[in-house]
């Protein structure tokens, strides 16, 4: 298939490019190279050493006679992304373009707008496009389990659909509705956004659409990004891109105490980056038909509490836990029970917590614990104003500062 890999350039766009890739398929990647200037504005680097988009592309051709192809585009542009897709007529679009991170969504009323206005504006060009140009794509969305709002309420979290009872005066009625939103953050927020832009257009225009509501991933390394050190992952540690598991594996490497916040009793749902890519390969093999209502999955292979990931981590690598207030507003704590029976349908097997990829990543963390800077290590991105008055020093005593 001809598949366009919107974001490409992101910790799982770009693996997961390498990986359908690997399949044979004709990709194009289309990125704005937003988040290197993320990465510019916060002054914070991947850990691991990222080369240009165009010199990955051309490590990949020489390492596997495939190419892949890099369009510089950004989807808020509505113009050129329907001629961009007149043009290249993708069968399969997958979109990864989106701002991915709650604490930077919450960084200031200016990264809020910024972050709705990217997010929203283009999933929403994307399917006026497709409309548009006529071009009968399916689309798979790289949603989020936070849409859901982590509790459980006594029952597994469906995927996507819930059934409901209406009471009528000709008696009850039984309704299938999407799952209520409880979104955590402005970031969570666009992504149920998303899902009414989806539900919309799958119904007025007969878009073939997938969303994927995915966990926390973990890990660094895939099949692909293994070959050369040049395909390498980016892999976030900062306190606004780094996600919980990873972080506190790259901490214990560094010596750092690592950071739960609160009690840590927030239970998450996860997925090894492995199963991520595998994942979104299934979907692809898997696509509804036009009039059909959007198709959601769970993207998930297990839940754990923080806590208990940092007594994990902190007994096979001996690291020290540092219990801090908590920057977020979120529950202290909450049950989660997820069901992600349709993946295991379709094949998946899912890539449990190891001790030996739990290893990978603490080695990887070691090989470039120079790049790391301690100071942006905590999570300094306060919920509330309220909030950030109460977060004031990191585990080191250092004192924290709001970054506007
Ligand atoms: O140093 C840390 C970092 C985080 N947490 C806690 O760990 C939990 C998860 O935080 P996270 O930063 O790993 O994950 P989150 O902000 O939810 O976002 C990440 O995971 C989401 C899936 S999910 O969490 O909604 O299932 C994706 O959508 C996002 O793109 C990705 O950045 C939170 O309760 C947070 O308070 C800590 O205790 N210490």
């Amino acid at each position: 298939m001809r598949i366009a890999v919107l974001g490409g350039d992101g910790f799982v766009g770009w693996p997961t490019a390498l990986h359908l890739s690997d399949l044979g398929h004709e990709i194009h990647i289309v990125d704005n190279l937003s988040r290197r200037w993320i990465d510019t504005e916060l002054g914070v680097q991947s850990l691991t050493p990222m080369d240009s988009i165009q010199e990955r592309c051309r490590i990949w051709h020489q390492e596997t006679g495939q190419r892949l192809h890099f369009h510089l585009l950004d989807l808020r542009e509505y113009d050129r992304i329907r001629a961009w897709l007149a043009e290249y007529r993708p069968e399969a679009i997958i979109h990864f373009a989106e701002q991915r991170a709650a604490p930077y969504s919450m960084k200031s009323d200016r990264h809020k707008v910024y972050t709705v206005n990217n997010n929203v504006n283009a999933t929403h060009n994307l399917l006026a496009a497709m409309v548009e140009t006529g071009i009968d794509a399916h689309l798979v969305h790289l949603g989020t389990m936070g849409v859901y709002g982590y509790s459980t309420v006594g029952a597994p979290i469906p995927e996507g659909y819930l059934d409901v009872s209406v009471e009528t005066p000709a008696g009850p009625k039984e309704l299938e509705i999407l799952y209520p939103t409880r979104p955590g953050s402005v970031y969570h927020m666009t992504k149920s956004l998303d899902q009414i832009l989806f539900q919309y257009y799958a119904q007025n225009d007969g878009l073939r659409i997938t969303d994927l509501h995915q966990g926390i991933v973990w890990g660094t390394h895939t099949n692909q990004t293994r070959r050369h050190p040049q395909l390498i992952n980016r892999f976030d540690y900062d306190g606004d891109y780094g996600t919980v598991l990873n972080r506190f594996l790259i901490q214990s490497a560094i010596g750092y105490p690592l950071t739960v916040h609160g009690t840590g009793g927030q239970t998450r749902a996860f997925i090894h980056i492995q199963d991520s890519v595998r994942c979104v390969e299934l979907a692809l093999s898997d696509a509804p038909k036009a009039g059909e209502r959007v198709k959601i999955f769970n993207q998930m292979t297990e839940t754990h509490r923080v806590r208990d990931l940092a007594e994990l981590v902190a007994k096979m690598t001996g690291a020290k836990v540092s219990f801090l207030p908590n920057p977020r507003k979120e529950a202290d704590e909450n049950e989660l029970v997820v069901r992600n029976d349709q993946f295991l349908a379709l094949g998946l097997k899912p890539i449990t917590l190891q001790e030996g990829l739990l290893g990978e990543v603490v080695d990887v963390a070691k090989k470039f614990a120079h790049r790391i800077d301690r100071s942006r290590v905590p999570c300094v991105s306060a919920w509330t104003k309220d909030i950030a008055q109460r977060v004031e020093h990191d585990p080191e005593g250092r004192r924290l500062r709001s970054v506007s």
